[in-house]
Order: structure tokens, then C-alpha cells, then sequence
């Protein structure tokens, strides 16, 4: 029976293979699905919450126990899961950042971190990219360099994103964090692009915050994602309430100031620990999914006219290509203009693709199987072929 919604079947997911650029890594595993339907209910999690009274404290289901998997896959001391990667941006800037502090981010820094320090009250100060696309660890030391002859003082953090958005280009976040560890500046990496679809070694990286996304990478419920520090920062980041009711005289016990007291509940926090077995395992095939998103990226440059904007050959699943001088020349005699990709795409059962995008745009391989990789770089070389592009 359909649901009075009309929302039992969601068809995207259902019936095409799916590139849209920023859901791939997020999809859920059959077992988060069961878990969610299990746990609808939003304390359902919280049956065995028994002193500490803290949500990461229950062992029944096994949430402590998540939590301590979670630093160790990551090689990093402590980790709180959260609403969504933003939500661990505001935790790390609320923490280090004062009003009118410097904030260092980078060019192709995520908007949510702009959202953080300016909630914090902070000014951020970008690191230009390259000509590449890349944040170099020599443009960083410069860039740090500017900010503290601006300001005065050392800025009290760093973002970085690991693989950036816009061109899914790999950082050398090492050489990078290298850079700040010299200046004492604490640098977050924005794993949201890299957690949970590929590995991630946050001690080896060097870094004092890893922030992930459950949504995005993790194969979880929105709005999900995780914060993991090194013990040096878990203590500041995850302090407890130092809170007194000033007639009650009422004290908050452990609860930690960042969290609001209690970290992920109830769908989220299950779902992100029913698929990360299916996770952990994963990011073990990197190098398969890059393949894939290889194979598909060579097929569209066999396409005359097309370029790729992103780092070549690929090193990630999210790809910037540029087909103003191929799909888009097609677009401007087509009758169906711009929309025409899209709308051959959806007769070959592949979907994702911004309806009209035939100039600059992206997609996400992650997840496809071969054969789904090998079907979507063949749809896209007859589309060309059948409106007259050249093939080469
Ligand atoms: C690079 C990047 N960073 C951060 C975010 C925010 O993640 P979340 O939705 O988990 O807060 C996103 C997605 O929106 C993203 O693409």
C-alpha cells in the first residue's frame, strides 16, 4: 500500500543509477535501513542510559563502544558523533575562536566553515589556490604570514578540506598541517569528501581534528557526521558544563558544553553504526572506486571538446568536467536545449546530472559497480555519437 505521502518508493534510488555529485558516499546499507525502521523512535537509543548520563557512555546498543572504534579507525584519541560535519565545525570554532580572531581557511573552504567562524565571531582569511586547484603548503606559510602581519596575532585555527568540493581534488592535508604545526595554529580537516569513502589516518596526517560527515560519506542518516580530536585538544573541545541553577543550585554532571549535552540520537547514531562495518571495509576498495571514476572521465574526454577541470588522471569519485565545447555546442541546436543530456541520460537509466547542465558541471562515481561504471561511460559516448560529436 502506497503511504499517504507517495513516499514508500523513491525512485532515484530505485530505478537509476545515481552520479549526483554530492549523495553518493551517504546512501544507506540495507542494514542502516533496518536499523532505522527499528529505531524510528527518538529515544529509542536511550532505553539503557544509566549513570554517567551521557549518550556516548550507553552500552546497550553499543555506543561507547562505536565511539572507541571509531577514534581507532581514525587513529585519533577521541571521537563524538554529531549532527553533520557543520555541527563539528561550530564545535572546533566555538572552542578556539574569539571575536575578531583571524580564522584560517582556504579558498575552496566548505561555506558551513565560513557559517562557523562567523558565528564564533571570527574573520576568516582564505589560502588562494593555485593554478592547479590545489592549496599549496607554500601558499598556507604565506598566507599565515599576511594574516599575522594583519592582525597582529597568530590566528587561533585552521580549516582544511581534504578533498574540496568543487573539483574533488585530494589536498596534501600533511604538508599542510606540517605548516600550522610550525605557527601553533590547530588545523581541522574537513573529511567530508574522505571519511567513510576512502582512508583516513588522522595521526599520519598529522592533524589535531578530523570531521567527517555521515550524510555525505558514511552511509547514514541525515544529519549525521563525527568530530574525532587528538588528547592533547579532546580536553578543551569536549570540556563538561561548569553550568550551576543560581537558585536551584542544579549542576549538569558530565554533560560536554559543544555536544548540548548529548551527542547523536536515536536514527542517526544507529544508522552511522549499523553501516560501519560495511564502511570500515570499504575505504579498504579506494583504489577500485578510483578506477571506476577513471574509466568514466576517460570516456567523456574521448569525447571531442570535453575537458576535465579536476586533478587528471582522477584520484577521487567527484569530478568538475567542462563540456561547453561538446555537449553544450549539442545543446544550442537541440530542441530540448540544455536538457537534453539529462533527459538521454534518464532514458538510459542514469540520473543525477543537474536537468540543463551542459557546460561546466559534476558528478560522483563512488559506489557504482563495473558494470554500472562501464554502462554510464558508454551512455554518455553514444549520446555524444548520436548527436554528431566527434569520438576519438
Ligand atoms: C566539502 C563539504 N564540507 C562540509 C559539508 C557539510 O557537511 P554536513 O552536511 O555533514 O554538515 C559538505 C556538504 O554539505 C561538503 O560538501
Amino acid at each position: 500500500m502506497k503511504c499517504a505521502l507517495d513516499i514508500d518508493v523513491r525512485d532515484v534510488e530505485e530505478m537509476f543509477i545515481n552520479i549526483d555529485p554530492i549523495q553518493a558516499g551517504g546512501r544507506l546499507t540495507a542494514d542502516a535501513m533496518k536499523a532505522a525502521i527499528a529505531y524510528g523512535d527518538g529515544y529509542s537509543v536511550c532505553d539503557n542510559c544509566l549513570s554517567p548520563f551521557r549518550l556516548d557512555y550507553i552500552k546497550k546498543p553499543p555506543i561507547a563502544q562505536f565511539h572507541a572504534e571509531l577514534a581507532e579507525w581514525l587513529h585519533m584519541d577521541q571521537v563524538r558523533v554529531v549532527p553533520g560535519a557543520r555541527r563539528g565545525f561550530q564545535a572546533v570554532a566555538s572552542t578556539y575562536v574569539e571575536k575578531g580572531d583571524p580564522v584560517m581557511l582556504t579558498s575552496l573552504a566548505h561555506y558551513t566553515e565560513f557559517m562557523a567562524v562567523e558565528e564564533a565571531g571570527g574573520i576568516p582569511r582564505e589560502v588562494p589556490k593555485d593554478e592547479r586547484n590545489h592549496i599549496t603548503p607554500d601558499a598556507v606559510a604565506a598566507r599565515i604570514e599576511d594574516v599575522i602581519r594583519e592582525f597582529n596575532r597568530t590566528p587561533p585555527l585552521m580549516f582544511l578540506d581534504h578533498v574540496d568540493y568543487q573539483y574533488g581534488n585530494v589536498h596534501d592535508a600533511k604538508a599542510i598541517a606540517r605548516v600550522a604545526r610550525q605557527y601553533d595554529i590547530p588545523i581541522a580537516l574537513n573529511g567530508a569528501y574522505s571519511v567513510g569513502i576512502m582512508p583516513v589516518d588522522g595521526s599520519e596526517l598529522g592533524v589535531d581534528f578530523v570531521i567527517g560527515s555521515g550524510h555525505k560519506s558514511m552511509a547514514s542518516p541525515a544529519p549525521s557526521g563525527l568530530i574525532a580530536a587528538t588528547a592533547e585538544h579532546a580536553e578543551r573541545i569536549f570540556r563538561t558544563t561548569q553550568s550551576k541553577g543560581d537558585i536551584t543550585g542544579r549542576t549538569f554532571g558530565i554533560k560536554e558544553v559543544e555536544m548540548m549535552g548529548c551527542t547523536l540520537m536515536g536514527v542517526t547514531v544507529i544508522g552511522m553504526m549499523a553501516s560501519f562495518p560495511h564502511v570500515k571495509e570499504r575505504v579498504q576498495h579506494w583504489d577500485a572506486e578510483v578506477e571506476r571514476s577513471r574509466m568514466v572521465v576517460d570516456a567523456l574526454l574521448s569525447i571531442d571538446g570535453t575537458e576535465v577541470r579536476s586533478d587528471y588522471p582522477r584520484e577521487h569519485t567527484l569530478t568538475r568536467i567542462d563540456t561547453r565545447g561538446s555537449f553544450d555546442k549539442v545543446a544550442q541546436e537541440h530542441k530540448k536545449r540544455g536538457y537534453f543530456l539529462s533527459s538521454e541520460l534518464k532514458k538510459r537509466g542514469i540520473t543525477g546530472v543537474i536537468p540543463g547542465s551542459t557546460k561546466v558541471w559534476k558528478f560522483n562515481t563512488y559506489g557504482l559497480s563495473e558494470k554500472q561504471a562501464r554502462h554510464v561511460a558508454d551512455a554518455l559516448v553514444e549520446i555524444a555519437r548520436e548527436n554528431g560529436l566527434s569520438v576519438s
